[in-house]
């Protein structure tokens, strides 16, 4: 979740859904229960409380909105500011958007979503606002299965681009408010046609970043992707406790399920404090070794490494090379877990086990998995950390150093 504090959030609705089949326009259709637009906005809201929704709407539609607007919990309906009218185009329909939300409030980050993406879940929005924090523009992006040929006019192949360097990408699409307003504008005076808002942005002259994307998060564009939406929203949970729209239809999506383990040990020297998980605890003690010595976080990391098959920490941040010196164990595992989103995976659990005598570790167990939750980007019901002596046997025991041991289950897509 990220504060959604001077963040607006423009969701484009004014399409009529041609490739979809059937009467209603898609934005507008059920989805056990609830209409597509009705649960894109609840997706939105609860991922950036204090954000304002804007939703731009074709003319013809207000009575199917003003019924979508009331499906809503009273927190999402409550973010929802007065309805934009869209134009012939998705293009038309941002700039409507963007212009009504210049008219009303000034935020520093818009998030532009398209209101056929019902499946945005928590982790991907609070991506996008920190990537259009640090770049200014960014879209998220996925990386392709099939090999892709560029052809003529006549249908042969003209190039086969390098696969591994192009991205299917997405929304939310994230800028700088000011910057995209001004890209839209200007590609309006210029009367050039873009399929996406990076598009715009890109013709401006910026940079856009693109971060990883989530196979989940489709675009309901024909009849079978209606289909893939239910199961996926009908899919039974599989993470215990939790239950929500966003675990179902992730676990649904991503069925190659691997585990990994992971094991490290840090002998004590002199120092007065231990980092575990992120978390400095206060000893009689400091840890040596790699980086800063955090051996929760090594043990984690290599774990993921492990079920992803790439290697150990050694490998993606040698001991040798001495920018790791003293360097934040985070770094690590932010690595790993970025790894696995780009192959469209997730970290589906994580057990810990720390071994020693002392620091005690119960009373920072809560912190520790918090830290690690948020540099993972996941539940902190995901992320299990125990602790134990080894009854004052071995090195552990003789207060010689402490071991961590790890298991981490990954989802991936087949
Ligand atoms: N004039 C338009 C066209 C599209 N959109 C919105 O842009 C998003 C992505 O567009 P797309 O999937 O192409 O939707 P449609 O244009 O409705 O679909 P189709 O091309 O099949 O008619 C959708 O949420 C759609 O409602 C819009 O606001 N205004
Ligand atoms: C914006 C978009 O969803 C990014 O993938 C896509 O370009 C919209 O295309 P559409 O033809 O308007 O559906």
């Amino acid at each position: 979740m990220v504060d959604g504090t001077e963040i607006s959030i423009l969701v484009v609705a004014g399409g009529r859904g041609s490739r979809a089949g059937e009467g209603l326009p898609k934005q507008y259709r059920r989805l056990a229960g609830k209409t597509v637009l009705a649960r894109t906005l609840e997706a939105m809201g609860a991922s950036a409380p204090g954000a304002r929704l804007k939703v731009v709407i074709h003319p013809d539609d207000r009575a199917l909105y003003a019924q979508s607007v009331a499906e809503l919990s009273d927190a999402a309906r409550a973010a929802v500011s007065e309805p934009a009218l869209g134009g012939a185009t998705r293009q038309e329909s941002v700039r409507n958007g963007l212009e009504a939300v210049a008219r009303e409030s000034a935020p520093q980050i818009v998030l532009i979503h398209d209101a056929a993406r019902p499946f945005a879940d928590p982790a991907l929005i609070a991506r996008a606002v920190a990537a259009a924090r640090a770049h200014g523009a960014a879209v998220p992006g996925v990386p392709l299965n099939d090999t892709v040929k560029e052809i003529d006019a006549a249908g042969f192949v003209v190039a086969t681009p390098d696969r591994a360097r192009l991205r299917a990408v997405q929304t939310p699409q994230s800028f700088r408010f000011p910057l995209i307003l001004a890209a839209h504008r200007a590609a309006a005076a210029a009367e050039r046609d873009y399929t996406d808002d990076a598009m715009i942005a890109e013709a401006a002259g910026h940079a856009v970043h693109v971060f990883p994307g989530d196979l989940a998060n489709f675009k309901l564009t024909t009849p079978e992707d209606f289909a893939r939406a239910m199961d996926q929203i009908k899919a039974p949970s599989v993470a215990p406790g939790s239950g929500n729209l966003t675990d179902v239809r992730t676990a649904n999506v991503l069925t190659d399920v691997r585990t990994g383990q992971g094991y490290d040990v840090h002998a004590f020297a002199e120092g007065d404090q231990v980092w575990l998980g992120g978390v400095s605890i206060p000893h009689s003690h400091s840890l040596a070794g790699h980086s800063d010595a955090d051996v929760l976080m090594h043990a984690i990391t290599d774990a993921v490494l492990g079920a992803i098959a790439e290697g150990d920490i050694g490998a993606h941040f040698p001991p040798s090379d001495p920018q790791w010196k003293g360097a934040a164990s985070t770094i690590f595992l932010e690595h790993a877990c970025k790894l696995v989103r780009a192959r469209g995976g997730m970290i589906a659990h994580i057990d810990a086990t720390v071994v020693c005598e002392a620091p005690k570790v119960g009373p920072h167990r809560d912190a520790i998995r918090a830290s690690l939750a948020e540099i993972m980007g996941v539940d902190i019901g995901r992320v299990a950390v125990k602790a134990t002596t080894s009854e004052k046997l071995g090195f552990t025991g003789r207060r010689e150093g402490i071991a961590a041991l790890a298991i981490a289950t990954v989802r991936l897509p087949e």
